[in-house]
């Protein structure tokens, strides 16, 4: 689908931590994609794969054209940028497949193709639709995946392709919440990760409407990323327009940022039920991501941004935080979009089913909205959310305050997902030993470890988080759900890309002067404000942190670019803190603590 070319310088960095900058240097290792030249850069060392690493079955043609009867029209599931997709069944198993055959562009060199096999053939999970068989004779190039029925989310959401109703709202954060955990697995699992580069509805497919399991397709045609080896790869953009990162688009710069990118492409086609690009549509409003920018900024139209399918049927807070997540994706800087680690945490939460009963969305019927014609407002209403929350204002907005200077300090040298969950188990008492520790040595360091990725520092959240939760008397029916389950603030992804943000760029943009002037706004405003020191172009990250959101629209009001995004994604959360409800919701560190 749209795929279109183009070239560009590509930056050759180097960097002990690619991953956890998501700044990795592409490999390619595409086989549709390959050209010669960088075949040869590659050099038979850099070969990650070979045929007796290949963890995937070897088919021969023939058997692949027995299974698709010839590869029959009857059998095309699709046709892509890469080729064609039929189902078939093997036969000697039974299994059923999806059989891709690859168009004939730089798929000849077999070993160039075994190589990549070999890698995508380690690459396993739910969340992603795996790779179980090839076939390399001859020419013929074919990659044999599970065959997986379902919808893609284009389908499912967009298209109007199934007599299925809309997607309510939590199933819209499931979906979401899998297809992160798919990418998290490409990103943070993978050796050497990989990057998806062309990810978007069409390359989600959904399970059952039961589960609705979100799993990544296509992955297998991105280019494979392992550090240094291409350097000197020419760029070329393979992904497609709507979802493409701006840096992408711009010189072909490839890292794990521009897929967190077009994830928040998704996730936002999901709140809003509309395309990332929609030739139907007036120009203003034809690409999402430009019509939603102007939005992120004033958070009393997020309502208005949700699909008018949902008939408002969603928590408000939880799409606050929704489209926070999605504008701290679609932020301009790479380097301060989220890690996909950190989005897999937020949207965890926010697809947990609270227990009393989520009112149905509409179904479009003659009568029913048009896409995005303002709905009429009626308020979402549950005892979970409004009186529950509200009563326990008082508990919690004292504890809140906590929780943002816990969050503040507690921004450290991150982890490694393992180590992640190891220390999510970590008591209470020896987060707090990690805290002080944590905050002395971010203190030095600036709030970035030496591999340079800053992170949350679980542990001492959690126990934060739980200590709360423990005292507060009354807390709804979802909190109390939530408990015993580890919690992080929605803030701290906000935080840490603001830091990330502010370190990397931000300090060179932004004036003292205005950040003085925000600072002590916010802080004589709600008397809360969390000290700014960590970085004097923090001042967003320190502001929107603390416990109030009155005032900060004109705090922030010069402020330019991508800057304004990462504000607008904390005027979201913000205004989560509508009436006497905490500013931001904690979120779970993993729904299946709580399943
Ligand atoms: N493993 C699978 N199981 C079931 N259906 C599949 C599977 N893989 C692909 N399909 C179907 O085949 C169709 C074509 O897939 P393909 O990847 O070729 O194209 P695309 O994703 O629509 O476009 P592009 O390749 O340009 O991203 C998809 O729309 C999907 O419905």
């Amino acid at each position: 689908m749209n795929c279109f070319p183009c070239c560009g310088p590509q930056k050759n960095k180097q960097s002990n931590s690619k991953r956890e900058h998501g700044t990795t240097t592409p490999m390619e290792v595409t086989s549709a994609a390959k050209t010669p030249d960088m075949k040869k850069q590659r050099g038979d060392e850099q070969m990650q794969g070979d045929a007796t690493n290949i963890n995937a079955q070897n088919f021969t043609f023939r058997e692949l054209a027995t299974a698709t009867k010839n590869f029959r029209q009857e059998c095309l599931l699709g046709e892509g940028g890469f080729g064609r997709v039929y189902k078939g069944v093997i036969p000697a198993t039974g299994q059923a497949v999806a059989v891709k055959q690859l168009d004939r562009h730089g798929t000849e060199n077999s070993k160039d193709f075994l190589s990549e096999v070999a890698l995508l053939s380690h690459v396993h999970h739910d969340n992603l639709v795996n790779l179980i068989g090839y076939c390399a004779d001859g020419e013929q190039r074919l990659l044999v995946y599970e065959y997986y029925p379902a919808y893609t989310l284009e389908d499912r959401l967009l298209g109007n392709k199934t007599d299925e109703p809309p997607l309510n709202w939590f199933e819209r954060m499931k979906v979401a919440a899998g297809a992160s955990k798919g990418l998290e697995y490409l990103h943070d699992n993978a050796n050497p990760p990989v990057i998806f580069r062309d990810l978007k509805a069409v390359n989600v497919l959904l399970g059952t409407e039961a589960d609705l399991n979100a799993k990544l397709y296509d992955f297998g045609l991105a280019k494979l990323c392992g550090g240094d080896k291409m350097n000197n790869a020419p760029p070329r953009v393979m992904g497609t327009y709507g979802y493409c990162a701006p840096e992408y688009t711009r010189t072909g710069q490839v890292s794990l940022k521009s897929d967190v990118y077009s994830f928040g492409v998704i996730l936002l086609e999901l709140i809003t039920g509309r395309r990332a690009v929609d030739t139907t549509k007036p120009n203003e409003e034809q690409n999402l991501v430009s019509w939603a920018q102007p939005l992120f900024r004033d958070p009393k139209k997020y309502p208005d941004m949700a699909d008018p399918l949902l008939n408002k049927h969603f928590p408000e807070k939880d799409l606050n935080q929704a489209v926070a997540i999605a504008a701290m994706c679609l932020q301009e800087e790479p380097e301060a979009r989220p890690l996909i680690g950190d989005v897999v945490t937020a949207l965890s939460f926010l697809s947990t089913t609270p227990t009393e009963p989520i009112p149905p969305p509409s179904l479009p019927t003659a009568t029913s909205v048009s896409r995005h014609s303002t709905a009429t407002e009626s308020e979402y209403e549950s005892e979970s959310e409004s009186e529950s929350e509200g009563e326990t204002s008082d508990d919690e907005g004292t504890d809140h305050e906590e929780d943002n200077k816990t969050a503040q300090n507690h921004v450290a040298a991150s982890e490694k997902p393992q180590k992640r969950a190891t220390s999510k188990k970590s008591s209470r008492k020896s987060s707090t030993k990690s805290r002080n520790e944590t905050t002395s040595k971010d203190s030095a360091e600036g709030g970035a470890s030496s591999s340079g990725k800053t992170s949350i520092k679980w542990q001492s959240f959690v126990g934060n988080l739980s200590q709360k939760s423990n005292s507060s008397k009354k807390s709804s029916t979802r909190e109390k759900s939530q408990k015993s389950s580890k919690k992080i603030s929605i803030k701290e992804l906000s935080q840490k890309c603001s830091r990330k943000s502010s370190t990397k760029d931000l300090s060179h943009k932004s004036s003292r002067k205005s950040s003085a002037k925000v600072s002590s706004r916010m802080q004589s405003e709600d008397g809360s404000m969390n000290s700014s020191h960590r970085s004097g172009s923090s001042q967003y990250t320190s502001s929107s942190m603390s416990s109030s959101s009155r005032g900060s629209g004109s705090a922030h009001s010069d402020v330019k670019g991508s800057r304004r995004t990462g504000e607008s994604m904390r005027l979201a959360m913000e205004s989560g803190d509508e009436g006497s409800n905490p500013p931001f919701d904690r979120i779970s560190s993993s729904d299946s603590d709580r399943r």
